[in-house]
């Protein structure tokens, strides 16, 4: 028997985007309250976003992978209400709980729309979910929400990104070129983020890249009949150029990799699980551009998008987490050399900074063990 038993919903939560010019800046707005990004990157960003009519892709493939999700869980007879919301967009995280609360739902599975364990990518969620959780307490409405572990590795992610690598390496076509380079490209992140995503946990944000990446790359060569050498690239650094953050930036390794005589580039953006704005912009315009104007030819490997193998392995994490919840044992397994992340988060895992308790609350952590 397939049961999400004790959970009452699932729900799918992203980070949001704008809909239409007028919702750009109050979108950058929601998502820089109190992170002190300076202004003159917001109106950048703000470019990327009114380039493509001021609406973002997210939106629109969060709708299709909910979609995806809900057929996946018919298709195999667990019914239970999916649901769609977002951090820093409508539909909003508190409302959507707040409807689920109505419709009777008391314990709420989690699915993020992000990959990989950071602050950026799972704390902050948690922290989201944690205040609309105490504005909903304040309102007398009580719910319990967890979340399912950090996905970079599971089997159903890495395949989907295999099958696009390879595709992307067909695409280049004739005149072949096994030699031409794989670049992984993922979210930049602060360094101190990245030294507190491996302080707690087994491996740090970088490290959970470069662990699918050298099993993506080893598959993907074997199904192509040639080695394939890759590296792990940054995209969409912000901040002030006084903080530090992960490098390097793709525009400079397409240049590096131009230097040593690379004609043609495999890009392929598994920090993301869909065609974000990062994704159309950062890659798809301009490191293209970069490429094109160092004469290299360039081919981006598709997101995991709504690939069945990468839906199947969220339903999978969300049945193994329901049966966890249960008392039942699980034993799933990864595709790299690193172990399931915990079900629960633990204490203290994917801070901002190594260390140091902001004292914000988080939701779906384990209780601290007892001194
Ligand atoms: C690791 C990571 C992911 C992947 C995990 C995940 O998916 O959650 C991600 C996703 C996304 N980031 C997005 C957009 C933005 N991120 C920003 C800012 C930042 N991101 C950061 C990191 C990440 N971000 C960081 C450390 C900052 C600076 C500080 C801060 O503010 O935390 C800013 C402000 C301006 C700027 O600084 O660029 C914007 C507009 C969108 C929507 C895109 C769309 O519309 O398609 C998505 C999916
Ligand atoms: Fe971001």
């Amino acid at each position: 028997m397939t049961s999400l038993t004790p959970y009452d919903a699932v729900l799918l939560l992203s980070f949001g985007g704008p809909e239409k010019p007028e919702d750009v800046v109050p979108f950058l707005r929601n998502v820089t309250a109190g992170r002190g990004i300076p202004d003159a990157r917001l109106e950048e960003v703000g470019e990327h976003y009114y380039a493509f009519g001021g609406k973002s892709p997210i939106n629109d493939q969060n709708k299709a992978l909910l979609a995806a999700l809900r057929e996946e869980l018919a298709g195999r007879g667990v019914g239970i209400p999916v649901v769609w919301g977002n951090r820093n967009w409508d539909p909003y995280l508190t409302d959507v709980l707040r409807d689920l609360h109505d419709d009777g739902a008391r314990r709420v599975l989690t699915v993020v729309t992000s990959a990989y364990a950071s602050y950026s990518g799972c704390r902050q969620y948690r922290e989201n979910i944690a205040a609309s959780l105490a504005a909903l307490a304040e309102e007398g409405r009580n719910l319990d929400v967890d979340k399912i572990r950090p996905y970079f590795n599971d089997p159903g992610f890495v395949a989907a990104n295999t099958d696009a690598v390879v595709a992307a390496y067909e695409r280049l076509g004739a005149p072949p070129s096994p030699e031409a380079p794989l670049v992984f490209v993922t979210h930049s992140i602060p360094t101190p983020m990245e030294v507190a995503s491996g302080m707690v946990s087994p491996a740090s944000y970088s490290a959970q890249h470069l662990d699918v990446a050298g099993v993506i790359a080893t598959q993907a060569g074997e199904r192509l009949g040639h080695p394939v050498p890759w590296e792990l690239a940054y995209c969409s650094r912000s901040g002030t150029p006084y903080t530090p953050w992960t490098e390097p930036d793709v525009n400079r390794t397409l240049a590096a990799l131009h230097a040593d005589g690379a004609q043609q580039v495999v890009l392929a953006p598994i920090g993301f699980v869909s065609d974000h704005m990062e994704v159309i912009y950062d890659l798809d315009t301009e490191a293209k551009e970069t490429a094109e104007e160092l004469g290299m030819r360039t081919e981006r490997a598709a997101t995991a998008g709504t690939d069945p193998q990468f839906v199947t392995g969220l339903v999978d994490l969300l049945l193994e987490r329901a049966a966890a919840e249960r008392g039942e044992p699980t034993e799933r397994e990864t595709a790299g050399a690193l172990a399931p992340w915990p079900g629960a988060c633990r204490p203290g895992c994917c801070r901002l900074r190594a260390g140091v308790d902001s004292g914000v609350p988080a939701a779906c952590e384990a209780p601290a063990p007892a001194p």
